[in-house]
């Protein structure tokens, strides 16, 4: 079943430790069908050198596994609550890349701080608020979910393809597994930059808005001129 989401999903996750962006078997990647009724995660804790289109787990939008042998993601309920929400998301990636945690842990929003930015992301990356004790004790990953929902808000989200989770990490998306992955590579860049800008010039302003409306709609929305954007 799903054959060849299976294979770019197993692409997409073996994209995560080639671009730099996990260590061992942090992150995960998923997509879903045609359909919206199925989606297709890494299997948690398995480490990327090993992993085959076959371990990668099918699971319904409750969470049901429905084919796979092995344990989905421990991030799953997270990507769902994202699929169920949203009709554009195809694909969602969570990684603990290190410039982009960072800002997450210190419970910073990544300010836009050149055009880079300004070409994919349609404003400063949010980071989320912390989550209540009440709310962990809950349903941890349910509610993370839910949380990317809140810090988002209005913003449509592929505007805006990733956000922070407050002393967590990056989570990412896109219309499918690639674009998702793509995006993650964006916000970790951006944030590395972001980081060494602040470090070299404290108290910077941001990006005037005409000149991040420029670049944005030089990509994206009815002006876009750079090529078919898929990401
Ligand atoms: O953020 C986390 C755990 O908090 C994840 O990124 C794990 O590091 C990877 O978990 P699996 O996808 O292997 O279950």
């Amino acid at each position: 079943m799903l054959d060849a989401l299976r294979e770019e999903v197993l692409a997409a996750n073996l994209d995560l430790p080639k671009y730099g962006l996990v260590t061992f078997t942090w992150g995960n990647v998923s997509a879903i069908n045609d359909a919206r009724d199925l989606v297709v995660i890494k299997p948690s804790g398995v480490a990327y050198e090993n992993m085959s289109a076959s371990d990668m787990v099918i699971v319904d939008l409750k969470g049901n596994v429905v084919e796979g042998t092995l344990r989905p993601s421990s991030d799953t309920a997270t990507h769902l609550a994202l699929y169920r929400q949203y009709d554009d998301v195809g694909g969602v990636v969570h990684t603990h890349s290190s410039n982009a945690t960072s800002w997450a842990q210190s419970q910073r929003s990544i300010p836009v701080l050149g055009t880079t930015h300004a070409d994919y992301f349609n404003g400063t990356i949010p980071c989320s608020r912390l989550l209540t004790p009440e709310e962990v004790e809950q349903g941890y990953e349910e509610l993370t979910g839910s949380l990317i929902i809140e810090t988002l808000g209005d913003t449509p989200p592929l505007t805006m393809p990733g956000i922070l989770i407050s002393n967590h990490g990056p989570f990412a998306w896109g219309k499918d597994a690639h674009g998702a992955v793509h995006n993650a590579v964006v916000l970790e860049e951006i944030a590395r930059m972001a980081l060494a800008t602040a470090q070299l010039n404290p108290g910077l302003a941001q990006l005037p808005d005409y000149i991040l409306n420029k670049h944005y709609s030089r990509k994206h929305g009815k002006n876009a001129y750079y090529g078919q954007n898929k990401a």
